[in-house]
C-alpha cells in the first residue's frame, strides 16, 4: 500500500430500498474523515462525488439489460463502469482507493476496478451475505447481490461490467454475519467463501476471528479489498443505516478488527482498496453514524489511541 490514499465519493443510493443513503459521502466528509486521515500520517486527496442522477429521475423497473428483479440495474451499470475506471485510474496512479457510498451496490464498482491488475481477496465486515442474485433476492436490491455480481453468479455472468473473475470465491472471507436470506444460506454454505459469523467473533474474539480472515484473504493473492458495511456494528451505535440487524459487533470490537487490519498491512503492504457503504444520514442521530465510519476508516490506515 502507498501512504496516499485517494477518497473517491459514490453517492449512489439506486441499491437499497430506503433513499437518504446517497448522502452518505457528504456525512462522513463533515464527520472529517480527510482531517482523521491526515491526523493518522495519510496523505489524502479527496477528488470529490461521481456524477450520479437522482433515483427519482429513474425508472426502478427499466429492465433494459433485459434482467428483472434487479432495481436500477442499467443506472448501477453505468455508476459501477466508472467507479471501476476511477479506482483503477487510482491504483496506476500509485494512491490508495477509498470508495464512500452510498449503499453497497456500489461496490460492484469499486471491486472490478481494484481486481482488473490483480488477484485479489476481500473481507466482507457485514451483517449479510449480499450473495443474492435476480433470481434469488427477495427484495430485488442490488446492494444485497454485490457479492453475487462480482462473482458472476446467476445472470451476473453473463454481465462483463459486473463481473471480476480475479476475485475468487476462495480468497473471501466474511466477518460479522448475522442477518442471511432463506435461499443464501445454501448459496454461502455451498460456496468456497469462509464465513464468520456473530457466533465466531463471540467464541474466538474479533482478533483471532480477523487474523484468520486475512489469511483467507492473502493467501495467493496479490492485495485484500476492505469492505465496511456500517450495519456490521450494532445498531445501538450505528443507528443511521438501512437494514439493522441487532446483535452486532460492538464499538471496541469494531476498532479492535479495524486496528487488526492496520498492524497487518503495515508489515506486509496488502490493503489495495476499500469501501465504507450505508451511511444514511436520514436515518441516523447527530451523525454518528458516519462519525463512526470516520474513525474506524482513520483505524485502518493507523490511528492509534497512544
Ligand atoms: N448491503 C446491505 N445492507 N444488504 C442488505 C441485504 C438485505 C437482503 N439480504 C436483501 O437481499 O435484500
Ligand atoms: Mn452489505
Ligand atoms: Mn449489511
Amino acid at each position: 500500500m502507498t501512504d496516499r490514499l485517494r477518497i473517491i465519493g459514490a453517492p449512489m443510493d439506486y441499491g437499497a430500498n430506503r433513499r437518504g443513503v446517497d448522502m452518505g459521502p457528504s456525512a462522513i466528509r463533515y464527520a472529517g474523515l480527510s482531517d482523521e486521515l491526515e491526523a493518522a500520517g495519510v496523505a489524502t486527496d479527496d477528488v470529490g462525488d461521481l456524477q450520479i442522477s437522482r433515483a427519482e429521475e429513474l425508472d426502478p423497473d427499466d429492465d433494459t439489460a433485459g434482467v428483472e428483479n434487479a432495481k436500477f440495474l442499467p443506472a448501477i451499470e453505468d455508476v459501477s463502469t466508472r467507479l471501476a475506471d476511477r479506482v483503477a485510474q487510482t491504483l496506476a496512479d500509485g494512491e490508495f482507493p477509498l470508495v464512500v457510498g452510498g449503499d453497497h451496490s456500489i461496490s460492484i464498482g469499486s471491486i472490478t476496478g481494484s481486481a482488473r491488475d490483480a488477484d485479489l481477496g476481500a473481507i466482507w465486515f457485514d451483517a449479510h451475505a449480499d450473495l443474492n442474485t435476480p433470481a434469488t433476492s427477495p427484495s430485488g436490491n442490488v446492494h444485497g447481490m454485490p457479492l453475487g455480481a462480482v462473482l458472476g453468479r446467476g445472470v451476473f455472468g453473463d454481465l462483463e461490467w459486473a463481473h471480476a473473475p480475479q476475485l475468487r470465491e476462495e480468497s473471501i472471507a466474511y466477518v460479522g454475519l448475522r442477518s442471511i436470506d432463506e435461499r443464501e444460506r445454501e448459496l454461502v454454505q455451498d460456496s468456497e467463501m469462509t464465513a464468520f459469523t456473530m457466533s465466531d467473533i463471540d467464541e474466538r474474539g474479533m482478533t483471532t476471528v480477523v487474523e484468520d480472515a486475512l489469511e483467507v484473504a492473502t493467501d495467493g493473492t496479490d492485495g485484500v479489498h476492505v469492505s465496511l458495511d456500517l450495519d456490521w456494528i450494532d445498531p445501538k451505535e450505528a443507528p443511521g443505516v438501512g437494514t439493522p440487524v441487532r446483535g452486532g459487533v460492538t464499538y471496541r470490537e469494531a476498532h479492535m478488527a479495524l486496528e487488526t487490519l492496520s498492524k497487518h498491512h503495515d508489515r506486509n503492504g496488502i490493503l489495495r482498496s476499500m469501501d465504507v457503504v450505508e451511511v444514511n444520514p436520514i436515518l441516523d442521530e447527530a451523525n454518528e453514524t458516519a462519525t463512526l465510519a470516520t474513525e474506524l476508516t482513520a483505524s485502518v490506515f493507523g490511528k492509534r489511541i497512544l
